[in-house]
């Protein structure tokens, strides 16, 4: 099948991801809801505020247009509970001056006379002088709102003062104001009776009317001016924090990094999320200017709807190339949410600082305008403010599309105008965009690796042809230097050969056909580095994680990488997919090496993955997974149907293909991974454990898919299961400490490194019981005799024993021997109470943990690592970590001139580490074996660490002779 590349191959990356973004915002429809419809609610709430505020200004005329305004005749003195903040009870007026008995005929005028509203006499309290008045208001306050005081100078003059309160005051949004309210209502009455008075004319006609300035209304106090970049920063921010959630979990889940292996143009990338955002942005912002419509806002039916439209469609746009920005310097989604609230907060406060015109004014300098309109909220307000202003009175046109360029109106300063900034928003837009890109390529990934921070200085990286070389640390740390790593030579004589092929297939420049991997002395050192944080530089020294590897990988061969966790797999595996730089060598892959970033390229098209955790994304099904994937590794469309069809069916999930990937279980999530893998019929196809969590049946079936891949392909398989690895492995190599530690066969490993031949052998009649490495834990005559038995005839006692069975592990160098034997002990089955004998080559499990044993055991010997064990005897010994062989100190007796020792059983623990499981009894040092003090090896790593307590004795030197304990 020929596979897309270049453009074509870019189009149709670009429309697979852009399905895939359109996918996840369907599954996510909460979050699309919000990000489309919250701006409905936030403009609900404008709209609740200026119904407020209107409703608080209905009793003003200052905001409508008064052309011809109408007479208002004199008010009559209102109740006194009227007033607000009143105590009752409380008087309509006081007065002064009721020792005059025509004031009190005046007064009680005033009462009768009170247009529409009598006032009884109860209402009114009278004091003989001011004096007395104000004492009265000063011992009650708040009992009355204005206070009249006459004086009858003679008989043609009386005249009066009024005292009110002049301050106005507010309630529930009302004020009022004393003088309309009661002084003037005071005043009309007294100078109307008062002129009765005088003239002795009690129907004397006293008409007094106010009319107001004809004016144009004066602005409003539009809530989009103040509350509406807050809120529409809070529409904006939905969007921001959901597309920062986006991008970083793809990091995080490593799906980008898994894309990327399967040959992902970034542009294809960038530009499908670009879309997609976009699309939404433009329907939110759509929305926002619609719903504002609906709501009858002059706002926005009397500004242009392109105009409007653009404000918050480039505004939206610049937040979301903000996000793409921020998004490449965090790593964990979680901590979006916290980005996105703070960019609010900081948002809110600079636009409360826009709002009070810093600085968008004259008088402010140009440097800091430029500044402040980098942060997007702040345009944001700046442009709000002036749509506001261009339809704060009724009168107002707004701004048209043609006026977007001239300063608007009731914007006096005329500092900057809608044109600017949408240029301001487009320019900035572009400038996050790129910078998203170039920080995305050097800020570490997920694997800790970054591009160059020239990278775009590199001409070749722009035609794809190169400039992907890769570096590994952050920017802001130091790297350490990284100290060479000697090419070690292998200790075993079959890789010994297999490194002597490889170097002399790469120094004669020898291809053979059937390699279809060729890894030549591969070095892996992660780099040390020196992070310098505020107060504290935190140095790590450097791993070498691979120490020169050798091997080839035959087509039509299934090559086991087998290891303890930390040997260094996934990073020789990294090194072949180029998740990781190589440090040192090369591999060759189908010939293309894979430090060079065109046959990287080459590679990627090559390669199916399968990496140790799932890659997949919850909202997309199966099918979704494989039509993706197929698409990003360039498989004709005409055939991503059928192949995505036929691999599901391969892998049994044909019956949950368009259930979602979150709804699968561990091991269906392994299938789709591997047949993820197998997608585009790949050269090389390397499975990074792939079996993890699978049930028996389905793991058996997965089997018989690998073995049937094996046709025309290399398969690099990882894993931890002995079984998997002896079942389908054509070549097995056991890594330990990053180096290989023997390849070959599963048959030539078990028989060159495993201890022998492991014979069981089970007792009639006997009950189950625990096996036990400590022999003193169950004898019978039959067990007896059996043992003596063995002894007798093949030099060996048991291994392990118990009421139920004994097993006894019989070197290699005895093969000759067993048939005969076992021929007898048959025969003699009933004399020794024997059930069943069973006989069988050591296990690869065996073999395993003895490399892995061994490794830990240098690596402790070396580190000073030290394991206490105490026997039952009460002996107390310490040992290096994977030491098998244990001579007890002061055991040394005339019996045993060299004293005694134990056999160490060991075993891995969850997390790999080996742990002792149990011991043999103790049994004498054999005679050759080295003196006791000079095989004790004791740290050289420096005083601190502890020595050995015992003699630590070499397999080697056991093995050269019958086995002396079990
Ligand atoms: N980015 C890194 N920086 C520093 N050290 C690393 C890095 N990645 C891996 N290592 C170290 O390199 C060693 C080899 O790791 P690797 O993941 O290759 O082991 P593995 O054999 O695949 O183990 P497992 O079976 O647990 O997957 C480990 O000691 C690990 O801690």
């Amino acid at each position: 099948m020929t596979l897309r590349s270049g453009f074509p191959l870019l189009h149709q990356q670009f429309k697979a991801l852009f399905r895939k973004n359109l996918l996840l915002s369907w599954r996510n429809k909460r979050a699309t809801f919000l990000q489309l419809f919250s701006s409905f609610f936030f403009i609900f709430l404008i709209f609740c505020i200026q119904k407020a505020i209107d409703a608080r200004n209905a009793s003003s005329t200052a905001f409508e247009s008064v052309a011809n305004p109408p007479a208002l005749a004199a008010p009559p003195i209102p109740p006194c509970e009227d007033k607000y903040y009143i105590k009752t009870p409380c008087f309509d007026f006081v007065w002064s001056g009721s020792h005059s008995a025509r004031i009190q005929r005046i007064v009680g005028a005033i009462r009768h006379n009170n247009p529409g509203r009598p006032i009884p006499s109860g209402k009114v309290k009278s004091f003989r002088t001011t004096a007395e008045v104000d004492a009265w208001l000063y011992g009650n306050p708040m009992h009355c709102p204005g206070a009249l005081h006459f004086v009858e100078r003679n008989a043609t003059i009386i005249s009066y003062g009024i005292q009110t309160n002049s301050t106005p005051v507010a309630k529930r949004g009302q004020y009022e104001d004393p003088t309309f309210k009661f002084q003037i209502p005071l005043q009309i009455a007294a100078e109307r009776e008062i002129a009765r008075s005088l003239i002795g004319d009690p129907n004397f006609s006293w008409f007094v009317a106010f009319k107001e300035f004809a004016h144009p209304a004066m602005e409003l106090f539009s809530a989009f001016d103040t509350v509406g970049p807050t809120f529409f920063l809070a529409t904006a921010m939905f969007g921001f924090v959901f597309q920062m959630t986006s991008l970083i979990t793809e990091k995080e889940l490593k799906l980008r990094q898994a894309m990327t292996m399967m040959g992902l143009y970034d542009s294809a990338y960038w530009f499908s999320w670009l879309t997609w955002e976009g699309i939404i942005t433009l329907l939110s912002s759509l929305f926002i200017v619609l719903f504002g419509m609906m709501f009858q806002f002059d706002f926005f039916l009397n500004n242009s709807f392109l105009v409007l439209f653009l404000v918050f469609f480039l505004f939206q746009l610049n937040m979301l190339g903000f996000a793409f920005m921020l998004s490449a310097f965090i790593s964990k989604s979680s901590s979006s949410t916290t980005v996105g609230f703070s960019i609010f907060i900081v948002g809110f406060m600079t636009q409360l600082v826009t709002a009070f015109g810093f600085p968008y004014s004259n008088s402010i300098s140009k440097t800091y305008r430029i500044i402040w309109s980098f942060f997007p909220p702040n345009l944001l307000a700046k442009a709000l403010q002036l749509l506001a202003g261009a339809t704060s009175t009724p009168q107002d046109i707004g701004i048209s599309w043609s006026r977007r360029t001239k300063c608007a109106p009731n914007d006096d300063e005329c500092v900057i105008t809608i044109n600017d900034i949408y240029v301001w928003l487009v320019v900035t837009f572009f400038l996050w965009f790129v910078l998203a890109i170039y920080f995305d390529n050097i800020i570490p990934n997920i694997s800790g690796v970054r591009k160059s921070v020239f990278y775009f200085l590199n001409p070749w990286y722009w035609f794809g042809k190169g400039g992907n070389k890769v570096k590994e640390g952050g920017i802001c740390s130091c790297i350490g230097s990284v100290s060479s790593q000697e090419q070690l030579t292998a200790d075993d004589e079959d890789v010994l050969e297999e490194e002597n092929i490889v170097k002399q297939q790469t120094r004669e420049g020898i291809v053979d056909p059937n390699v279809a991997v060729q890894i030549r002395g591969l070095v892996k050192t992660y780099p040390g580095t020196t992070k310098i944080g505020c107060c504290s530089c935190k140095r790590t020294s450097s791993y070498h994680a691979l120490k020169g590897l050798w091997v080839n990988f035959s087509k039509d061969q299934l090559f086991c990488l087998l290891g303890p966790n930390g040997a260094g797999k996934t990073t020789a595996i990294n090194c072949l997919t180029g998740i990781t730089p190589v440090t040192g060598g090369d591999a060759l892959i189908y010939g293309y090496s894979a430090r060079s970033s065109v046959g990287m390229a080459k590679i990627r098209k090559m390669i199916g993955v399968c990496p140790q955790f799932d890659i997949l994304w919850d909202a997309l099904s199966g099918k979704e997974h494989l039509h993706l994937f197929a698409s990003i590794k360039g498989l004709p469309p005409s055939s991503i149907k059928s192949v995505a069809k036929k691999s599901l069916a391969e892998v049994r999930l044909t019956e949950s293909a368009k259930m979602r990937a979150g709804s699968y279980s561990g091991g269906m999530k392994r299938r789709l991974s591997f047949a993820i893998a197998l997608i585009g019929d790949p050269k090389l196809v390397i499975l990074d454990e792939p079996t993890t969590g699978m049930d028996p049946i389905t793991r058996r079936h997965v089997w018989d898919i690998i073995e049937d891949a094996k046709k025309g392909r290399a398969i690099v398989l990882t894993t931890h299961s002995m079984e998997e690895a002896d079942i389908l492995s054509d070549r097995i190599g056991i890594m330990a400490k990053g180096r290989l530690r023997c390849i070959g066969t599963s048959i030539r490993l078990k028989s060159r490194f495993g201890t022998g031949f492991i014979a069981n052998v089970s007792f009639t009649g006997s009950t189950n019981g625990q096996s036990s490495p400590n022999r003193d834990a169950v004898t019978t005559p039959h067990h007896e005799a059996v043992k003596q038995f063995f002894k007798d005839h093949l030099d060996v006692l048991p291994k392990e024993e118990n009421k139920a069975f004994l097993t006894f592990v019989i070197p290699h160098d005895k093969e000759g021997l067993l048939k005969n034997f076992f021929a007898e002990l048959q025969d003699r089955e009933s004399e020794f109470g024997i059930s069943d004998i069973q006989l069988g080559l050591t296990t690869l499990e065996e073999v395993f943990l003895n490399i892995a044993r061994q490794a830990e055991l240098e690596t402790a010997t070396a580190e000073g690592r030290l394991v206490p064990l105490t026997l039952t005897s009460g002996a107390y010994v310490e040992m290096p970590v994977g030491a098998r062989f244990v001579g007890i100190p002061g055991t040394a007796s005339a019996e045993n001139p060299r004293g005694t020792m134990v056999e160490v059983y060991w075993e891995q623990d969850d997390s790999g580490a080996l742990c002792i499981s149990g011991y043999s009894a103790e049994a004498p040092i054999p005679p050759h074996v080295e003196s006791m003090s000079s095989s004790a090896p004791t740290s050289r790593r420096s005083s601190r660490s502890r020595q050995v307590h015992g003699i630590v004795i070499h397999p080697d030197q056991i093995s050269n002779t019958s086995p002396t304990v079990s």
